[in-house]
């Protein structure tokens, strides 16, 4: 008998381009959304988006609740859930980057309410997905959420963040080639569900960004524009997969260890770069295409070392050795590696002198 049944959990709407900040409106009348929304923001998104969409719904005669979070913590998600219920909201909008969106998504699904995802930086591709990442305890990585109703990524507002975000969502895209590796290395060792369809996806899309590499330049709201679609198919690479699989292997266990021994050095963008050449090279040696990613991150301005992402080298290495015990999630970094071993990686790639 055929048992297998599957829920592939999507947006509904994506708006993207030039100035759809000033859609929001109407994209929530399109989803039939009614009542007073609580919108989910960090500082510096607020000024650059929040308040001037928050000035549209006042005009249309709606007063919005807005909480601003200033780090992803369970208690941020607490405090917006607090709010919510206090304001009688009935529906959430994130407003900044991977923090805002990831709190509001996180307090949607413990909300059961709907919530949009308005991206301020093209910084990660949880713009779409529907996972949520909040450090709880030892762990650093994504959980299970609602994805938003919808998407309104204005490139406009995307172009004019500071050009590091945006070379951090290229480098969490080129990413992506290691945690599809890690993925069918899993599926053949251990039999974990696997997707051809998610993988392909997830593939493309970094194939896709990194033969574009020449168009993602500073200032240029068409860098923008490639980018965010990128991240948009790979967050739907996730979707399909019911995991964050497609895009996060021993890359993310690195960068989500790297987030507990050095808090707030480097991007996550950016440290799972890094891991990609680490993890390329494991996978297939000194010939293998760590050399693309590392030359594809370069292009891009994106960090290919330690120095670059303002990390000792010490750390990069207790980060390699341990990241495996973080999750359950066999990758090519199998029961761990040794000092040497991994000293000897991190030297041979540059990621350390
Ligand atoms: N759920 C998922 O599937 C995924 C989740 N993630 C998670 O996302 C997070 C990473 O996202 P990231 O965006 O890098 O982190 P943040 O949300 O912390 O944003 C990084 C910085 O960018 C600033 N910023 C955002 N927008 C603008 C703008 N328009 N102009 C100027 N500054 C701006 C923020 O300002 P301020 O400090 O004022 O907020 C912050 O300092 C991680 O926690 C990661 O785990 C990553 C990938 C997938
Ligand atoms: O960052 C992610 C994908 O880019 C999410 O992955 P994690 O499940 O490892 O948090
Ligand atoms: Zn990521």
């Amino acid at each position: 008998m055929f048992e297998k049944s599957t829920w592939i959990r999507l947006p509904r709407n994506v708006v993207v381009g030039h100035g759809v900040r000033d859609e929001v409106l109407d994209v929530i009348d399109d989803l039939h959304l009614q009542g007073r929304p609580l919108f989910v923001t960090s500082p510096t998104p607020r000024e650059v988006a929040a308040d001037p969409i928050a000035a549209d719904f006042e005009a249309a005669g709606i007063e919005p609740a807005i909480v601003t979070i200033e780090k992803a913590t369970f208690e941020a998600v607490e405090q917006v859930i607090e709010v919510a219920e206090a304001e009688d909201v009935s529906y959430l909008v994130g407003i900044g980057g991977g923090k805002a969106i990831d709190i509001a998504k996180l307090a949607s699904h413990h909300l059961e309410m709907g919530f949009l995802s308005v991206p301020t930086a093209a910084s990660h591709d949880g713009i779409v997905s529907n996972r949520g990442s909040v450090p709880d305890g030892d762990s650093r990585h994504s959980v299970a959420a609602e994805p938003p109703l919808a998407v309104v990524a204005d490139t406009g507002i995307l172009a004019e963040a500071p050009w590091e975000l945006t070379t951090a969502g290229c480098a969490d895209i080129i990413s992506n080639y290691t945690a599809v590796m890690d993925w069918r290395l899993a599926q053949r060792l251990k039999d974990v569900e696997y997707s051809e369809y998610a993988a392909a996806l997830s593939e493309m899309t970094a194939e896709i960004l990194v033969d574009n590499a020449d168009l993602i330049r500073p200032g240029l709201e068409e860098s923008a524009w490639i980018v965010t679609k990128a991240l948009m198919s790979s967050g739907v690479a996730m979707s399909i997969a019911g995991s964050s699989r497609p895009a996060s292997g021993a890359e993310h266990l690195f960068s989500h260890q790297l987030d507990r021994l050095a808090p707030e050095a480097a991007l996550h963008g950016h440290q799972v770069g890094v891991g990609s050449i680490l993890t390329a090279y494991l996978h297939q040696g000194e010939d293998g295409i760590w050399w693309d990613i590392r030359d594809a991150l370069s292009s891009i301005d994106a960090p290919t070392t330690a120095d670059d992402l303002g990390i000792d080298d010490e750390t990069v290495i207790e980060a390699l050795t341990t990241c495996h015990e973080i999750r359950d999630r066999y990758t090519i970094l199998g029961d761990g590696m040794n000092e040497r071993a991994a000293r000897d990686v991190a030297t041979k790639t540059g990621v350390i002198e």
